[in-house]
């Protein structure tokens, strides 16, 4: 290594460190829940419950770049948040036998803090890039040679004196995890030779997982109400383990110390949870369409400003759970309330109001 790319390097760790910094604090912040999750997530394929196909896959993509010492081609996994994104790059990594190194597309401000880690990766490493949609223009052209050609193109000194620099990095895999890929540019989305969506979980799935956080937890957990949770999660594993930490401090104050059918039902209204799993923003979003906007069409930059709400978190985090269960239709002229959403208000739908054959 000579000099200058010392030089660089030398400014890249730099960048890393303070960046390290911060890391901390957030997880600081975050404290308890991030423990928990930790201690929750599945370590194996085996352990990992449900998404039989996108597994399947996985499995033998994993086994084959085994076989061969190669790095596991870069894979793209989608979907609504808690569904097991980041615990599938760290399974990946843990059953590749190699390293992972997780940042997120926010964290990766300059490219200095993306060549930092690169230049860090051993061979056939795994490195897991959170949302990775919200990587800045510039960190992302810097990512398509690294991803390409194991590559980094790096400029040294600026103006007149610029020298360009080509720097190999060894052989690794990018795991890139994102909510929704419409969100990412398509160059960097056909980068990933491996795209996989994850989707909400069916209520057994979950059932399987309570049972195994249960067990965790220490924490007795009756099976019809691991089936009542189930129900009430929205599909969503992190919502279930959420609910069953609440569920256990009940049960441990209130109850005898374990989750009866009868404590999760009571306590599950008490959070503000329904028995079709819709929590108070879900409602708060069908009602807003229903009464202020008769039912729609409306647009959801409207619907966000009404109910209060990012407009990203909406279409992340809340549509797509209203779409699939038959609350929400979309519409090129906006988000319409279908006939189920009037339904379980107990209301009349709008004579004109359509979709009626579809639900
Ligand atoms: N298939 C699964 N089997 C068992 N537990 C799971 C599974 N998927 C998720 N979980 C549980 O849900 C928690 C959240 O999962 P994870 O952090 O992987 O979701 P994510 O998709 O990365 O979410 P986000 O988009 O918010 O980052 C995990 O800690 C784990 O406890
Ligand atoms: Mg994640």
């Amino acid at each position: 290594m000579d000099g200058d790319t010392r030089a660089v390097l030398g400014r890249v760790s730099i960048d890393m460190a303070t960046k390290r910094k911060s890391d901390t604090l957030s997880e600081e912040v975050l404290g308890d829940d991030v423990r928990l999750e930790a201690s929750l997530r599945p370590r194996t394929f085996e352990e990992y419950v449900g998404q039989d196909a996108v597994v399947e896959k996985l499995k033998v993509y994993v086994r084959a770049a085994g076989q061969r010492r190669d790095a596991l081609d870069h894979c793209l996994f989608s979907g609504p948040p808690g569904l097991g994104k980041t615990s599938l790059a760290h399974i990946i990594a843990s059953e590749l036998g190699v390293g992972i190194h997780v940042t997120s597309g926010p964290a990766l401000e300059r490219k200095g803090d993306l060549a930092g880690l690169l230049t860090n990766l051993n061979e056939r490493d795994v490195l897991f890039i959170d949302e990775i949609h919200r990587l800045n223009a510039a960190v992302e052209e810097y990512l398509y040679p690294a991803m390409e050609d194991f590559r980094l193109d790096i400029t040294i000194d600026t103006g007149p004196a610029a020298r360009a620099m080509k720097i190999d990095l060894p052989p690794f895999t990018l795991i890139g995890a994102t909510t929704r890929t419409g969100l990412l540019t398509s160059p960097l989305r056909d980068r990933f030779q491996i795209q996989e969506r994850l989707d909400y979980y069916e209520p057994k799935y979950l059932e399987m997982i309570l049972n195994r956080s249960a067990r965790i937890l220490g924490v007795p957990l009756e099976r019809d109400a691991s089936k009542e949770i189930s129900t009430r999660s929205r599909g969503t594993p992190r919502i279930s383990n959420r609910l069953l930490r609440r569920l256990r401090d009940f049960a441990q104050v209130e109850g005898e110390g374990h989750i009866t059918r009868e404590l999760a039902r009571v306590s599950l209204d008490r959070l503000g949870v329904d028995a079709s799993g819709l929590d108070s923003m879900d409602r708060k979003i069908l009602l807003t369409i229903i009464d202020k906007f008769g039912g729609g069409p409306v647009g959801v930059e409207t619907i966000a400003a009404s109910v209060g709400e990012q407009r990203d978190s909406i279409e992340d985090v809340y549509e797509p759970y209203l779409l699939q269960e038959g609350f929400l239709q979309r519409t090129p002229r906006g988000r319409m309330a279908t006939h189920r959403a009037y339904g379980y208000f107990k209301r009349a739908p709008p004579p004109a109001s359509p979709q009626g054959s579809l639900f």
